[in-house]
């Protein structure tokens, strides 16, 4: 079988979660918040995925992070979502729910139709399982992303995501892969978070020790390279930064210095936006009022 051929730690740990997901732990407020505002988009809004884009304004507050594996996208997206009230998205966790589903369904990666049709029972409240998280998960995850077929499923869900944030946010932050390239290329804010693999493979393992999915550092380090290579080297969303991406390698800074690095460039954006805003305002207030020049 396909489970046999993969190495003794990774067959412990699908059979240990073999069958469907286990049971979830309670949905936070978050994720409450997340899922009622989810419904309520896809009720209002329906929309072609093929498009380039989702409806919205190009004037979203929208910032989207990509990168390999490691390099930092998903601690920065954190902390600038609680430090400028963003909604956050780690993309890569739709993927890997994907991915771990095929698993446990016996459905061979290379079946990207009926992997696409797992993806469209995908919603956010699949996100917060543990599992998710394991090198197994990010493995399948890879395998089953070069797919256009399945791609195309989880597009819509994130375009969604971005242009209608939950209520109290201000804006969404997207990680993953091909967030700044192909699901928001009108994002405002881009940015690829970048660092060397060896220093990404120490941080990652580092991540994994004292964990029951503890694994040998050489081993998290060939299986986020193997990773590197079909993300990069995919036909469908390759791993590229964006023509008008910010990048930052935060190879040698702290988590500190590498989400000051981006709020920088997001400070910057915020006053440009409220300069234009506050002059389109006086424009406004010293312009002829229409609905009364015609009026009266
Ligand atoms: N600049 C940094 N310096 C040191 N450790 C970091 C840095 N950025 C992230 N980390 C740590 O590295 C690990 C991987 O970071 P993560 O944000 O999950 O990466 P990614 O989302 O790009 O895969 C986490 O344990 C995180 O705490
Ligand atoms: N936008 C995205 C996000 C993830 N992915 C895929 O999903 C895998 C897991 O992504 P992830 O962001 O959870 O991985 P980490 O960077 O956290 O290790 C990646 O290796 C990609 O193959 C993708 O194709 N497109």
């Amino acid at each position: 079988s396909r489970l046999a051929k993969l190495p003794s730690s990774r067959r412990a740990f699908i059979s240990a979660f073999s069958g469907p997901l286990s049971l979830p732990p309670a949905p936070s407020p978050a994720l409450l918040r997340r899922r009622s505002s989810v419904a309520r988009m896809s009720a209002a809004n329906s929309f072609d995925s093929s498009q380039q884009s989702a409806p919205g304004s190009s004037d979203d507050f929208i910032v989207a992070v990509d990168g390999p594996a490691g390099a930092g996208k998903g601690t920065v997206a954190k902390r600038l979502a609680t430090a400028y009230g963003l909604a956050h998205l780690e993309s890569g966790l739709l993927y890997r729910a994907a991915g771990l589903l095929s698993l446990r369904r016996g459905i061979p990666f290379d079946q990207d139709g009926r992997v696409a049709q797992l993806c469209e029972t995908i919603t956010l409240d699949d996100l917060a399982y543990p599992e998710l998280r394991s090198d197994q998960a990010a493995q399948a995850a890879s395998c089953i992303s070069v797919h256009p077929s399945v791609r195309a499923a989880l597009l819509d869900l994130q375009r969604r995501f971005a242009h209608f944030p939950p209520d109290g946010c201000r804006g969404t932050i997207i990680d993953g892969r091909d967030i700044g390239t192909v699901v928001c290329p009108e994002a405002p804010l881009k940015f690829f978070v970048d660092a060397r693999v060896d220093v990404r493979a120490k941080r990652r393992h580092q991540e994994f020790v004292g964990k029951e999915m503890g694994m040998p550092f050489e081993e998290v380090l060939e299986d986020m390279k193997q990773r590197d290579k079909r993300d990069r080297e995919r036909a469908e969303a390759p791993l590229v930064a964006a023509h008008d991406a910010v990048v930052v390698d935060t190879s040698d800074m702290t988590i500190d210095q590498a989400v000051d690095a981006v709020a920088t460039h997001v400070d910057a954006f915020l006053r440009r936006r409220a300069e234009k805003m506050g002059s389109a305002q006086s424009a406004e207030s010293v312009g002829v009022d229409p609905v009364r020049e015609g009026g009266s």
